[in-house]
Order: C-alpha cells, then structure tokens, then sequence
C-alpha cells in the first residue's frame, strides 16, 4: 500500500502544464488551478479535467455543464496561485482580462491556448471527479512562452527561437 505523502511525492515529480480552468452560467462564474489535465482522443475532440470534490468551485462546474481549459504562459505564475485556492472568486477573477468564445466560460486573453468546451461525461474516482470536456472553440498565442509545474515549483518553458 503507498502512502498518500509518499504518492504525492513521487507525483511532483511529474512536470506538467498548468491551467486555469472556468466556467460561467446558470451556477456561477467560478475559476481554479489544475495540473491534472490531459488530451483523451481527437475524435470527437475531447479533454479531461481532474477536479476535487471539496472545491469550493465543485459546484459551479457540475452545474453549468461548460469550462475553458486556459493553460497558462509564463507571465502567469501569480495568477496561478491566485486561483490555487481560498482566494474570493471576485479577486481572482480582477487580476486579468477575460473574453468569451462560444460556451461563455472565461477565456484569458494571453493563455498560451484555451479550449473552450462543453461538459460530456462525468466520472468520479475516489477525492475527484473527472470531467470529460469536448472542445468546441479554440483560441491561441503562438509568440508566448510555456509554463510548467515540477517539484512543487513553476518552470518557465522556452519556445525555441532561430539561432
Ligand atoms: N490533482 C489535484 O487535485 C492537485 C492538487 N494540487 C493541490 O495544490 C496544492 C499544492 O500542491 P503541490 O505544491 O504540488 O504539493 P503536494 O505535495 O500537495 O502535491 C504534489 C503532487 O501530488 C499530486 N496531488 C496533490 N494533491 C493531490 C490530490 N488531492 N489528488 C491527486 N493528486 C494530488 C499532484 O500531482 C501534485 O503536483 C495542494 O493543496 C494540492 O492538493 C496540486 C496539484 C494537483
Ligand atoms: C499548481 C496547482 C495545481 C493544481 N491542480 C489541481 C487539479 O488538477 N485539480 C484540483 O482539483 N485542484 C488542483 N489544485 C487546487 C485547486 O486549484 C484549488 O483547490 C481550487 O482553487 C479550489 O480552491 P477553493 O476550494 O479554495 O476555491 C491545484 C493547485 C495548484 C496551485
């Protein structure tokens, strides 16, 4: 049996992409962090988002059936703590520029890409539910940097440039 602090240790140990997820609609304009994010198939388009039951934000996720995957540049870094937790929803929400797409969830406007998505499927694994997303819209910076959280810090990641 592996401990759950042993289990997250090894998982820092797994660099990946950051994101800010949102929603708006009926339950709310509701954002968080997430690292537990991946591509599920191309056909039909299709994400998935690991979220945590006892989110405040649970709700307003299951209830509007629709969220922006915006994974995070580099200059993001603070805004990701920001909607790492515990901050007010309205101040979160202040610290950047939003536009909408096609679901009316928020899109940051410099994400490196957001994909806008409807809600498909819901399965719940122990602490989480994970929710399969289909995309419906896409918007992307191509000039931007990446950024990447690995052993428990943020990693700038640069596109290559021509020598
Ligand atoms: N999947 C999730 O729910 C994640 C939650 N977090 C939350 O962000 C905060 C800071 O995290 P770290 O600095 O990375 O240190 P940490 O020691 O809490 O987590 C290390 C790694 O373990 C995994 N992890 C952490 N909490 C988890 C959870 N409840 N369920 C499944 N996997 C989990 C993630 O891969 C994370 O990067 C913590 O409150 C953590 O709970 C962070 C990453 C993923
Ligand atoms: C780098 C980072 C990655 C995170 N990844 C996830 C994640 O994949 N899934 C999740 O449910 N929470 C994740 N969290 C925690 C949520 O962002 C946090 O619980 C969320 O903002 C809700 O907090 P609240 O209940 O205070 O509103 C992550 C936090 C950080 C800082």
């Amino acid at each position: 049996m592996v401990e759950k602090q042993e289990y997250r240790d090894a998982m820092a140990r797994l660099g990946s992409a950051v994101n800010i997820i949102t929603t708006d609609g009926p339950g709310g304009r509701a954002g968080f962090t997430a690292s537990a994010v991946c591509s599920v198939t191309d056909t039909p388009p299709t994400l998935l988002v690991c979220l945590n039951r006892s989110a405040s934000v649970h709700a307003a996720f299951t209830h509007n059936q629709v969220l922006c995957v915006n994974t995070l540049a580099d200059c993001h870094e603070s805004l990701s703590n920001l909607f790492g937790g515990k901050t007010p929803m309205k101040q979160r929400f202040e610290a950047a520029e939003w536009a909408r797409l096609a679901t009316g969830s928020p899109i940051l406007t410099d994400a490196l890409v957001s994909f806008d998505c409807k809600v498909t499927q819901i399965t719940s694994v122990g602490t989480h539910d994970i929710l399969f997303c289909e995309a419906v819209a896409l918007r992307r910076n191509d000039d931007s940097h990446g950024l990447v959280y690995f052993d428990r810090r943020y990693h700038p990641l640069m596109r290559q440039t021509a020598c």
